[in-house]
């Protein structure tokens, strides 16, 4: 049984369904040792035929035994498996890889062995010191001669140990030395035992082998032995296995490497998208969070007020009585009510100067201690000013106010509704930095300012203190749902607790807004990616072909784009998150001077989450140009110019 059969092998192309018929019954029998040339008529169809034998093409009639086991049915990953096991090919034109070194291109094949990375090491650097390119082994293949490639693809077609080494014209694009050289090398190789079988157009190339096979018009008209084969002595072989993942990575990331200002320009491109979608959120996480700590620095979050609703035909404000209290005290988690007053207009005079304050509070715990700057709280005969309001008195230094009398003077109406103005003289307690209540005061103390005239005091205002600011809101929308006995609703929430809610869905609005924008330069970042990786894969189109006919499965190539799209992705985030922090500790600083708040809120969740989504949308560019990359047919990708 000879080593690899032909079987009358018929192969036709078609073109425009026409077919074009190239081999037109092929049989012949090969052994391991000899040194078969192939010569025949260009386009007689020698390359056609190498293809079958090298189990790049299955499209053919006929039949190709190898050890009396048939080809035919073989699948893609069998012919993957033959390929990285039996077969070295040799290009005319080298076919190496340009951005892996010369021991990188020799390690591609070792990476399919399992020999362990040391051995395959030290085999890359035996084999090139055989075919005397030691030396050069870190160099690039355009930093080679013609002759010096050809012997690395030599170097490379023997690291897995194969049994059969296809040469196409291996010395076509070679001078007459390095042809010489070249072909003593090939002689070593079958006398190590292995099959040659070298296409040529040459005689003087032919001659040199052990026999002639002559092609013309699709069948072999001669076929002539010119030498014993070579004696073939058994040896450990090499075993092999598919390339590995971790080696896929590798060679990713060797090609980014290569291309590095390349690379470096789409990862600052696509980092922009990832760094705007980031800092959006942090923008508007830090506004947000600023507003809030504005105005939850002069009001308690977990209390609302509550007003009588008033309507166009009835402006006033009308009272909260104690069934109002008892209503509100009902709803659930609603902890303590209290009653409370706010009117305009109240006269003070100071050490002969007077102000009108415009706004008069009654004080409740919706006040924070921390909203007063200086002094404390009001109790009983005591009054609360705000600093701009005492600064209406002594303007540079408005805190000596503090602990002074003050007279003050407002206006109510009588049973008759005639206005009876009430004085009293009121002790300043402290100064607030807020803008609103430029004159509050205890409740008790309003109190006694009406009954000293005999008038009926009506709060008008309620505070309701909830338990947990969680409840806020289920509590605010209970009480706006309160009616009264014909229908309408009953109640308003004033003061600014009220619209804290409202407002923080308008600054989520106007954020999402501008994260959908961020989210915009994320696609042109993704369009981008797809794009780079589409031109990669036409770029690299010879290249797959060149992998996939030393072995390396579909799989493979599909995960070689798909780990360079997950560094590409990787990067810009990484990059990202740089600007990122840079942009945040800057903007902060300022901010710090200025509001005293840090504006960007950047989250750990946030960058986390911007890694994840630059990762995610790398991959999901990328599937489609390294599905197709992984679709290529190895002979049409090697034929890529
Ligand atoms: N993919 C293809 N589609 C159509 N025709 C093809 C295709 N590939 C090769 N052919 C044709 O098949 C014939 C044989 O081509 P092949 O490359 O096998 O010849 P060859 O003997 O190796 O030629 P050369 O010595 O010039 O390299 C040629 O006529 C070529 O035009």
């Amino acid at each position: 049984m000879s080593f690899l059969e032909l079987k009358n092998i018929h192969k036709a192309y078609y073109v425009n369904k026409t077919p074009f018929p190239v081999l037109k019954g092929i049989s012949l029998k090969f052994d391991r040792g000899e040194f078969v040339s192939i010569l025949g008529e260009s386009g007689g169809g020698k390359t056609t035929l190498m293809n079958i034998i090298g189990g790049l093409d299955a499209q053919y009639e006929g039949d190709v035994l190898l050890n009396g086991e048939s080809l035919r049915h073989a699948s893609v990953k069998q012919l993957d498996s033959y390929r990285r096991q039996t077969i070295g090919f040799i290009f005319q034109n080298f076919n190496l890889v340009s951005h892996l070194s010369i021991l990188d291109n020799v390690m591609i094949s070792l990476q399919m062995t399992k020999l362990s990375k040391k051995e395959q090491r030290d085999r890359a650097t035996e084999l090139l010191d055989q075919v005397g390119l030691k030396e050069h082994r870190h160099k690039h293949p355009n930093q080679l001669s013609g002759g010096q490639k050809q012997r690395v693809a030599i170097a490379r077609a023997l690291a897995s140990d194969p049994d059969i080494i296809i040469a196409d014209e291996p010395t076509g694009a070679l001078d007459a030395q390095n042809t010489q050289e070249i072909l003593a090398l090939m002689d070593q190789i079958a006398d190590s035992g292995k099959l040659v079988i070298c296409v040529t157009h040459s005689q003087a190339v032919a001659d040199h082998g052990t026999r002639i096979v002559h092609m013309a018009d699709g069948v072999i008209d001669r076929d002539e032995q010119l030498k014993d084969p070579f004696k073939v002595t058994d040896h450990a072989e090499v075993p092999a296995k598919h390339l590995s993942f971790g080696a896929t990575v590798r060679m990713a990331l060797q090609h980014m490497r290569y291309n590095l200002g390349r690379n470096l320009l789409i990862i600052f491109g696509a980092s922009i998208g990832i760094f705007s979608v980031i800092l959006m959120l942090g923008l508007g996480r830090g506004v947000k969070g600023y507003i809030n700590h504005e105005i939850y620095s002069q009001i308690k979050p977990t209390a609302v007020q509550v007003a009588q609703k008033t309507s166009s035909e009835n402006p006033q404000k009308l009272e909260i009585k104690a069934k109002d209290v008892q209503r509100l005290k009902k709803i659930d988690h609603v902890k303590k009510v209290q009653l409370g007053y706010a009117t305009q207009g109240a006269q003070i005079q100071q050490g002969g100067n007077t102000a009108t304050a415009q706004l008069v509070q009654t004080v409740t715990d919706q006040m924070l201690a921390k909203s007063v700057k200086k002094g404390h709280k009001p109790g009983q005969n005591e009054v609360l000013l705000s600093k701009s309001f005492a600064q209406k008195f002594n303007k540079q230094h408005p805190y000596k106010l503090i602990g002074k009398k003050v007279k003050v003077s407002l206006t109510a109406m009588d049973k008759h509704n005639i206005p009876t103005v009430m004085t009293k003289r009121l002790t300043v307690s402290g100064i607030t930095d807020g803008s609103s209540g430029q004159f509050q005061t205890t409740l008790g103390t309003i109190k006694q300012l009406y009954h000293s005239k005999n008038l009926t005091f009506r709060a008008n205002f309620a505070t309701v203190d909830i338990d947990s600011f969680s409840h806020v809101t289920g509590v605010q929308d209970k009480i706006r749902a309160l009616t009264t006995a014909n229908g309408k609703k009953q109640y308003q929430l004033t003061g600014a607790g009220a619209i804290v809610s409202t407002l923080n869905t308008y600054i989520q609005l106007a954020f999402y807004v501008l994260a959908a924008i961020a989210g915009i330069s994320l696609l042109v970042s993704a369009i981008m990616i797809i794009v780079v990786l589409y031109i990669s894969v036409s770029e690299r189109t010879k290249e797959i072909g060149i992998l996939r006919a030393l072995g390396v499965r579909r799989r493979d190539v599909k995960n070689l784009f798909l780990s360079e799209a997950f560094f590409l992705g990787l990067f810009s985030s990484l990059l990202a998150l740089v600007f990122t922090e840079i942009v945040a500790l800057a903007a902060n600083h300022v901010a710090t001077t200025y509001i005293g708040y840090h504006i960007i809120g950047i989250t750990g969740g946030y960058l986390v989450f911007g890694v994840a989504v630059s990762i995610i949308i790398s991959l999901l560019a990328a599937l489609a140009p390294s599905s197709r990359a992984a679709k290529l047919d190895p002979i049409e990708a090697l034929a890529y110019e």
